[in-house]
């Protein structure tokens, strides 16, 4: 851990390919599971928990959590971890089994201790001169903003690239009715921050204590139809990977008071009902301050955001949108508690 602090705003890394052959199988989860050992190794994390279907593979990470579909992967990394530094050797896995790359999408909110992160992750400005470097020329659509708010603290850093031909040859309508939610929760309740400590000594292992917090915390609840996958970590901290059907969703808790921290994310489609996911996920930690990074091709999905956070006594304090090439638009939007 940091001196200061853990590090809990995590970064995210989105990479989608294409393949020749549209019958493509299983592609990327193709890869053994040394070598995506090796990936994260570059990342400085490692797997703790896993879980897949017939879809995808999810991985509970010692940071956070990794994604692989046949033609995506989405790792999304907390703390002093370095990222980016997965996208080289995933690309070169990605070339071995013919997987051409079509689109990238980085994102993060703003750091509590930005002078404790490592190269090349110092600044938003290394981090886009790391990713130009580092992504092949065919992704020339290139777009990078920081979307502000009116709280200081909060800020949506967004880097996208895309092959433009490539992404409008693979695009289906299905992709068009899903959108990507990411909240960052600070200032967690401290009673129901508690929920995610651990009883020191208890024998007990990281899953089975994982379990009974995500039944005390009511985590289990937000998507009953999910299969959950989740680690306690020691002391404290929580992370989860829930699977259903073709659609993740993702936990992770940093208790600890003075830097508490909690994000969910998930991919909805526009006939879910995500007023009452939101809802049951903002209420397991009742935070001081959240924000919301609504990724979709749909712009009327956001304002759902408001009817499920302004019940729970919070308040829209800002709302910024930006259009990025290869999906659409993000909305970012800010809370605090009334
Ligand atoms: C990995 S989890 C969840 C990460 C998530 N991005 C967040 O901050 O909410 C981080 C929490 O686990 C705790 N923790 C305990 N042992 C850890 C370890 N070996 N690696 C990472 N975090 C650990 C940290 O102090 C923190 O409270």
């Amino acid at each position: 851990m940091a001196v200061s602090g853990f590090e809990g705003f995590e970064k995210r890394l989105e990479l989608n390919f294409s393949h020749d052959d549209p019958a493509i199988g299983i592609g990327f989860r193709q890869l053994d599971f040394q070598s995506l050992e090796k990936v994260l190794h570059a990342v400085q994390c490692t797997v703790v928990s896993a879980l897949g279907n017939q879809y995808f593979d999810s991985y509970v990470l010692s940071e956070s959590s990794l994604f692989v579909y046949p033609t995506k992967i989405i790792i999304k990394t907390c703390g002093t971890t370095q990222l980016l530094k997965s996208i080289p050797p995933l690309l070169h896995h990605a070339a071995s089994m013919d997987l051409n790359i079509c689109a990238c999408r980085y994102t993060r909110g703003k750091f509590i201790f930005p002078e404790e992160q490592p190269y090349p992750h110092t600044s938003f400005e290394e981090e886009i001169v790391y990713l130009e470097e580092n992504l092949p020329e065919n992704l020339c659509c290139r777009k990078a903003s920081v979307m502000p708010s009116k709280l200081s603290s909060h800020s949506w850093h967004v880097f996208s690239a895309c092959d433009q031909s490539k992404m409008v040859m693979h695009k289906s309508p299905y992709d068009d009715q899903l959108y990507t939610l990411e909240v960052c929760m600070t200032g967690l309740d401290k009673v129901l921050a508690r929920k995610f400590f651990r009883c020191p000594n208890s024998g007990k292992t990281g899953d089975s204590v994982g379990k009974e917090m995500s039944e005390s915390s009511r985590v289990c609840d937000i998507n009953p139809n999910a299969l959950i996958c989740e680690f306690a970590f020691d002391t404290c901290g929580y992370s989860m990977n829930g699977i259903d059907g073709d659609r993740y969703s993702t936990i992770h808790v940093t208790p600890e008071d003075g830097f508490s921290y909690a994000s969910f994310e998930c991919v909805a489609s526009i006939y879910d009902d995500i007023v009452e996911v939101l809802n049951k996920a903002v209420q397991v930690f009742r935070p001081a301050t959240l924000s919301v990074a609504t990724t979709c091709t749909n712009r009327e999905v956001w304002m759902l955001v408001a009817k499920a956070i302004e019940p729970l006594g919070m308040k829209l304090r800002s709302c910024t949108m930006d259009d990025i090439s290869d999906v659409g638009s993000v909305v970012f939007q800010v809370f605090t508690s009334r």
